[in-house]
């Protein structure tokens, strides 16, 4: 293997380093940071994240507010506890985590959110103060990336960037942080025409298609920057009743032509909560007329 592997554990560990010092520095001014999730249901994975969002925003020393909602919760309950959150100055930062239950939906909910607080970076508002851009809340795992990009190249400028994938969750963004950087995008999806001879022409390739290991060595330029954003869970092949999570990215044929790649698990998934902590330090400080903090925005 020729690539060197981009160690996201490692940097969201030091992105959260960051945000618990400048936390420390606002609470002596007599200002705690404080993020709201609410989780609708019972879905074991978002469960984990919740739990995970927790944990870490109390390591940080931000103050968590956690909100579990029965599964039949109504859209009317669940924007009443939104309004309630908008209007908590205690609250600077609110996400519903996804997914959603069907009855409800994932478009109305962060509609029902105050931009200011979006935390996730979903609004129409945030992503339109992103596309034209002006100072935004960007999305964690689109944020997660350019930070791990920038401190692996430094200036953008110029590169050819191809994102594979075009969710308003992760490849819209993704793409507009790229264009912000000054690099030339290509957003590919399912219909693009020859899509590893696109994929080929990319500096820095970025695949969020959600389809496990789509993404072979042969359509990476050789030197080329590969994030891997898919995380699929399977039955793990040698251990029975194991599950193991796998990238979009074929990452052993990958890693022979890349100069830099993330793996899955251990790349970008641990920079989203990082970036989440990062918005919400940014949230409150724009709420009290505090500089931002640097480093920490796109
Ligand atoms: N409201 C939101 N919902 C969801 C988001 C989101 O950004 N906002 N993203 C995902 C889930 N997610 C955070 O919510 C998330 C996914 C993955 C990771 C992560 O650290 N992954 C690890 C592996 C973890 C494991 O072993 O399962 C990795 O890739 O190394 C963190 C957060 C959907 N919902």
């Amino acid at each position: 293997m020729a690539a060197e592997i981009i160690d996201g554990k490692a940097f969201a560990a030091d992105v959260r380093a960051r945000v618990a010092g400048h936390v420390a520095q606002l609470k002596g001014q007599g200002i705690t940071p404080g993020l709201a999730v609410v989780l609708v249901g019972e879905d074991p994975a978002s469960e984990v994240y919740v739990a995970h969002k927790h944990r870490a925003t109390v390591e940080v020393g931000m103050a968590s507010f956690e909100h579990k909602l029965p599964a039949d919760t109504s859209e009317a309950d669940l924007f009443a506890l939104i309004d309630r959150l908008n209007a908590d100055p205690n609250v600077h930062g609110i996400l519903c985590q996804f997914p959603v239950p069907e009855h409800l939906s994932e478009r109305r909910t962060v509609a029902r959110i105050d931009p200011a607080k979006d935390v996730d970076g979903l609004s129409v508002t945030n992503a339109g103060l992103l596309a034209t851009g002006e100072r935004a809340l960007v999305s964690c795992t689109p944020l997660g990336c350019l930070m791990l990009l920038r401190d692996r190249l430094g200036d953008l400028s110029g590169k050819e960037a191809v994102v594979v994938g075009r969710s308003n969750l992760f490849g819209k963004p993704m793409a507009q942080l790229l264009l912000q950087e000054n690099c030339t995008v290509t957003m590919a999806h399912s219909r693009t025409q020859d899509l590893p001879e696109v994929c080929r022409r990319a500096d820095i390739l970025v695949a969020a298609v959600g389809r496990a290991e789509m993404v072979r060595g042969d359509w990476v330029k050789p030197g080329a920057t590969v994030i891997d954003v898919g995380i699929t869970r399977e039955p793990h092949p040698d251990k029975p009743g194991k599950t193991r999570l796998i990238g979009d990215v074929h990452f052993e044929s990958a890693a022979e032509a890349a100069a830099a790649i993330t793996p899955v698990p251990g790349g970008v998934g641990p920079m989203t909560i990082a970036c989440l902590l990062a918005n919400t330090l940014t949230a409150c400080c724009r709420a009290h007329g505090m500089p931002e903090p640097e480093g920490l925005t796109a």
